[in-house]
């Protein structure tokens, strides 16, 4: 049988999901794919570290009490050991799901080096890495004959880069623009429904749409992040946040989103960013009081929405699930089976 041993860096509700999808639909996962997937390590920092070389009994760790620790587990501590968990673990994937840090991607950038110097390949959901040290990463994969792959870094599990690297090869992508944050969609639909922010943001929270620190999504930050993945990975920018001007949602008010009503727009925080007149790109993260008649003007709830503006089909849409624990869940389970396209399975018994 061929298998993919996975460690999972940070244990949160995306990281968990996908543990929950391999409990629960491991061995038709393993029917469809053509391969197992065990999960052999996993650090958290609340939760430490535990290695098992054959197979963590993953109902166990999700069955664990708030406040545990996997200290006096076989195999376990209460630190989280990333740095020797990553380096050591016998698990051919590393699974980087821990906060995103939009100052300077740590420590996922560190987490991430470590994997792939160390000869696994990464998925992650992380956008610090990839916005920040995207282009370093990816030539430490292809210098030690590993992948690194980061689907879920822009609309969540909606194969949105994939999409536009594989499956429109050949086009030339002139402009990127959407709505790519769940959180700030959601509350913005909540606010016209007569809201506060706070309130909505944290239902947001309950819902595993926001970060762990929902600045980052109301601020913008997050979007900026995407926005400089997408510029680099599509348009060849070569950018990093300072380039992307930012202005978040924290400005919108109850009264604007009325007023905004009345004139028959919605708001929206839009990401954008095309190729100028004199050959750079320029990018760009602010809230928009959208016509109805815009396409992205409906877009509701978590929801996101990317357009490409392209030579050959003009704007071309994705549209789907751009936060949530499951859904991102579904991002790191198609950067497996990309690995393992790419790859092969790392133990064929
Ligand atoms: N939840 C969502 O809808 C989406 C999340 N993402 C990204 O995926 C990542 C994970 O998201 P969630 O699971 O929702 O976050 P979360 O906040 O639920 O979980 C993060 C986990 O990482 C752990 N952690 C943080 N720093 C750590 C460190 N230094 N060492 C070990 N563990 C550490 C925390 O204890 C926590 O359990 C984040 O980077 C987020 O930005 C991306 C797309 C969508
Ligand atoms: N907090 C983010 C999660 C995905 O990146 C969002 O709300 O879009």
């Amino acid at each position: 049988m061929n298998r993919h041993d996975i460690a999972l860096i940070g244990f949160g509700g995306v990281a968990r999901a996908l543990a929950e999808t391999i409990r629960d639909r491991g061995a038709d996962l393993t029917r469809e794919l053509g391969f197992e997937l065990r999960v052999v390590a996993i650090t958290d920092l609340r939760l430490g570290s535990l290695m098992v070389a054959d197979g963590i009994d993953l109902g166990a760790v999700l069955d664990m009490e708030p406040g545990d620790t996997f200290a006096g587990w076989h195999g376990g501590t209460a630190a989280p050991q990333n740095d020797y968990v990553i380096r050591n673990t016998t698990a051919d994937i590393v699974v980087e799901a821990t906060f995103t840090n939009p100052v300077d991607g740590e420590p996922a950038v560190s987490h991430v080096r470590a994997a792939l110097e160390s000869g696994k390949s990464v998925t992650t959901t992380n956008k610090g890495p990839v916005a920040l040290a995207g282009a370093e990463l990816n030539r430490i994969a292809e210098e030690n004959g590993v992948r690194f792959e980061y689907e879920g870094s822009v609309v969540s599990g909606t194969p949105v880069l994939r999409f536009a690297e594989k499956t429109l090869a050949g086009l030339r992508i002139n402009a990127v623009r959407g709505i790519l944050n769940g959180t700030s969609n959601y509350v913005l639909g909540q606010m016209e429904l007569g809201m506060t922010l706070e309130d909505a943001v944290a239902e947001a929270q309950g819902l595993g749409y926001a970060e762990a620190d929902p600045t980052a999504d109301i601020e913008g930050s997050d979007v900026q992040l995407k926005v400089v993945i997408l510029a680099n990975e599509l348009l060849g920018a070569g950018m990093t946040t300072t380039d992307v001007q930012r202005r978040g949602i924290a400005g919108v008010t109850a009264a604007d989103i009325v007023e905004a009503a009345a004139r028959g727009r919605r708001w929206k925080l839009i990401g954008s960013a095309f190729r100028n007149a004199s050959g750079g790109v320029t990018a760009a993260v602010e809230p928009v009081a959208l016509p109805l008649s815009d396409p992205l003007a409906g877009i509701n709830g978590p929801t996101n929405a990317v357009s490409f503006e392209t030579d050959m089909l003009g704007t071309v849409t994705v549209s789907g699930p751009g936060a949530g624990r499951v859904e991102t869940a579904f991002a790191l389970l198609s950067d497996i089976v990309a690995i393992d396209a790419q790859l092969g399975a790392a133990v064929t018994a």
